[in-house]
């Protein structure tokens, strides 16, 4: 879709993935998807997983031996912990890797806590068919800060910033001898494809983009999942006595779980399923145009119109669910097994447009989610019992607001 928000994101042009389509969609993001994957992206890869995984541990090892610095005590202060951004870290840290080859150490966390705030700020300053600014986009002049426009600005502009530094240095560094990452991989195909072809889809403005759509989701939407998880352990703590059960049965103390142990733990992965399943994480997916005139469920769809799907009446139909309002794990467990064909839901969407990155969102989730249940048990800051969900707020993805938890080492 080319709206005032796409644009707004690119330097007033098209590029990136999300807002792209034809040709032009169509080669980066195979390009991308292709070269990720040697890095271990939308695969299972035991470098990426040791990357998740250490970074899970550092971010924990805060709470256990306490924060050294006063931006660690911005996200754990004492046994509490802030979320979402407590969970940021390890998620995109795994994207650095798989992008840049190489990830941020714990002294340099702050920097990943500030891109995840900015992001989520990006996220909540506008919806998934762009708010006013789409229909009336004078607005971003007259009332920036009320139309979404001033948030989408900085957003953006911490990602872009971001970005900008690890290209300039990749290109100022490059050796057509190796490919160090990614990136390296990425200026080379530039380099050739610029020399035989006059309108590349190659730029370093498409790889800022790039890298921009990547992160964009990893540093909210999968932290957020998990924060929402928490806040219904806490309402509900008979989940959390059950994660800890399988977690206690199946990886036991002595090890730390890994995604070998995703197939014997359905309980574990039924609650994250469940959870965006009930809160669909990107309630009308991302609005894109249709490219020719078409038909669609029997409507006239003519080109240019702007079609988004409506994943959450999807996730609450009462004739596919049966009880869609609770928030019930075992409906995807059959005979103690995670049975996948039963669950219906789409939160990554479907077809050609499918999320780029659930499979790294997928195991991810798992990881993070295991590694930390393994380590705490969860309470209320203030130690009373979660009567009622917190408020949500819809932009692009569906939030919470911030939150205190307390976490207690379980040994
Ligand atoms: C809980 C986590 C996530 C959810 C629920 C989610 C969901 C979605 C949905 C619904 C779409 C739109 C599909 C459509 O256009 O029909 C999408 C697109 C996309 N997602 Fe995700 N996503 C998540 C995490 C991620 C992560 C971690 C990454 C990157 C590492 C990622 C990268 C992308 C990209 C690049 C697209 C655009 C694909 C395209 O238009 O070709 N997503 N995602």
């Amino acid at each position: 879709m080319d709206t005032v928000v796409s644009r707004l994101r690119s330097f007033w042009k098209k590029f990136g993935i999300f807002f792209t389509d034809g040709y032009f969609w169509h080669v980066q993001r195979r390009f991308t998807l292709r070269y990720m994957r040697d890095s271990g992206f939308g695969r299972r890869d035991n470098v990426l997983e040791d990357v998740i995984a250490h970074n899970t541990k550092e971010v924990m090892n805060i709470v256990i031996n306490g924060p050294q610095t006063i931006e660690e005590k911005v996200i754990v202060r004492g046994d509490l912990i802030y979320l979402p951004h407590f969970f940021a870290v390890p998620f995109i840290n795994g994207l650095l890797h798989i992008i840049t080859g190489s990830t941020f150490p714990r002294n340099m966390y702050p920097d990943l806590w500030y891109l995840a705030k900015q992001t989520l700020l990006f996220q909540r300053s506008t919806n998934d068919l762009g708010g006013a600014l789409i229909i009336t986009p004078w607005l971003k002049s007259m009332l920036p800060e009320f139309s979404g426009f001033k948030g989408l600005s900085n957003g953006n502009q911490a990602l872009l910033d971001f970005f900008e530094v690890i290209i300039k240095d990749a290109i100022e560094t490059y050796d057509e001898k190796y490919d160090r990452s990614f990136l390296d991989i990425y200026i080379r195909a530039m380099k050739e494809d610029m020399k035989q072809n006059k309108r590349s889809t190659y730029s370093v403005q498409q790889l800022q983009l790039i890298c921009t759509d990547y992160m964009f989701p990893t540093a909210t939407a999968v932290e957020m999942v998990l924060t929402m998880l928490v806040e219904q352990m806490l309402m509900h703590p008979e989940v959390q006595e059950k994660i800890h059960e399988e977690i206690d049965r199946v990886v036991g103390r002595d090890r730390a779980p890994t995604l070998d142990d995703r197939n014997k733990m359905p309980y574990t992965e039924a609650c994250i399923r469940e959870m965006m399943r009930t809160e669909t994480p990107v309630t009308l997916g991302v609005a894109h145009r249709a490219m020719v005139d078409t038909k669609l469920g029997g409507y006239d769809i003519p080109k240019n119109t702007s079609v988004s799907v409506n994943y959450v009446s999807l996730h609450m139909s009462k004739d596919i669910w049966g009880d869609p309002e609770s928030f019930r794990p075992e409906r995807f467990i059959v005979n103690g097994k995670l049975q996948v064909s039963s669950d219906k839901s789409l939160p990554f969407g479907a077809g050609r447009r499918l999320c780029a990155g659930e499979t790294f969102a997928r195991q991810g989730m798992f990881l993070v989610l295991a590694m930390f249940m393994q380590q705490f048990k969860l309470s209320t800051a203030d130690g009373k019992p979660l009567k009622q969900a917190s408020k949500r707020i819809q932009g692009i993805i569906t939030t919470i607001p911030e939150f205190w938890a307390r976490v207690t080492p379980r040994y």
